[in-house]
């Protein structure tokens, strides 16, 4: 198993995502002779898990049965331990877009966090591409670089205990794209443009409030960054429902006169009757904010050429 590339059957030391319901899911790691207790019984590794194909259906000691999923980045972002505050998969999905991540990308990203969005980017940008993310915060930065190991992508990520504002991200003029994720990004600014490849390349910073996003804007002004912009990703829900409407009122029945229609053949009941239909409303308040994503992009460095 990788986060990387799907395997059929599950291994020893492979990591699994037992799925109990929509909102009932726990990751766990595959070792031979462990036992997972479970709100359905015991789930037995050796005879249970091992050899079985992802995706089947285990029964448990009492009877109840579970689903065992290959991880993918979108699962792990909802079970990973969180150790920091983490990015969703709807922020992901247009920092993924926005700077045009793909297989062989080289992305740079400070603070690693919980790996949430590093995750994402690694399985974009493999089999060719890398990560080089940094991480001030030592324990946060060792435990990183053991769950890549674990999830096999370790081939493709270097992490950096660093700080990316006094320290950079360790590689000059290689990086496509520069994910910020800090408290103070307009002091990381210089290092992302050091880092971004001669040709130009992209950079997204996450800020939750609109003050820090200010202070990026001007940074990236003043190092030459363009096409600054600022979105707020706000996920809407519609709430799918059954309801009944009123039949429309076309006016009085003379007007049938001139369709082809006649009033003879719409009974009275049709006329007076209501319709079921089912129907998706949005919110009427959305208290989505995660936080502003603030794009540019570094223009070709002209004394390069
Ligand atoms: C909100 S978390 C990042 C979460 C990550 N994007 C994810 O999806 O899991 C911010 C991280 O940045 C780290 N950090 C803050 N300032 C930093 C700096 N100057 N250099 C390196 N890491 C820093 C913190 O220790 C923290 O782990």
């Amino acid at each position: 198993m990788s986060f990387v590339e799907y395997s059929e059957l599950i291994q020893e030391g492979d990591v699994v995502i037992i799925f109990m319901g929509h909102d009932s899911m726990m990751p766990i790691k595959v070792q031979s002779g462990a036992q997972t207790q479970t709100r359905y019984g015991v789930i037995r590794h050796s005879s249970d898990l091992i050899g079985q194909r992802f995706g089947s259906k285990v029964t448990c000691s009492k009877g109840g049965w579970v689903y065992v999923l290959h991880p993918t980045p979108e699962l792990w972002t909802i079970n990973l331990p969180h150790r920091t505050q983490i990015l969703y998969t709807t922020d992901i999905a247009n920092i993924t877009l926005m700077l045009e991540l793909k297989p062989g990308s080289v992305v740079c990203e400070s603070g690693t966090g919980s790996g949430s969005l590093s995750h994402s980017i690694l399985r974009t940008i493999a089999p060719t591409g890398h990560l080089h993310t940094v991480e001030f915060h030592s324990q946060r930065a060792e435990k990183a670089m053991q769950e890549f190991k674990e999830h096999k992508v370790s081939h493709l990520v270097t992490v950096r205990n660093q700080d990316v504002c006094k320290d950079g991200f360790g590689i000059t003029g290689v990086a496509d794209a520069v994910f910020l994720d800090i408290p103070s990004p307009w002091e990381a600014i210089s290092h992302a443009k050091k880092a971004l490849k001669y040709k130009g390349g992209r950079l997204c910073s996450f800020s939750p409030c609109i003050e820090q996003v200010q202070r990026t804007c001007e940074a990236l002004l003043d190092h030459g960054f363009e096409e600054i912009c600022t979105l707020e990703v706000l996920l809407r829900v519609h709430d799918v429902r059954t309801v009944t409407l009123p039949l429309p009122d076309f006016g009085p029945e003379e007007y049938y006169a001139d369709s082809t229609q006649t009033t003879s053949d719409i009974s009275q009941e049709d006329v007076n009757t209501s319709v079921i239909c089912r129907t998706a409303t949005p919110p009427r308040e959305m208290a989505g904010h995660t936080g502003y994503l603030t794009f540019s992009s570094k223009p070709r460095d002209q004394r390069c050429e």
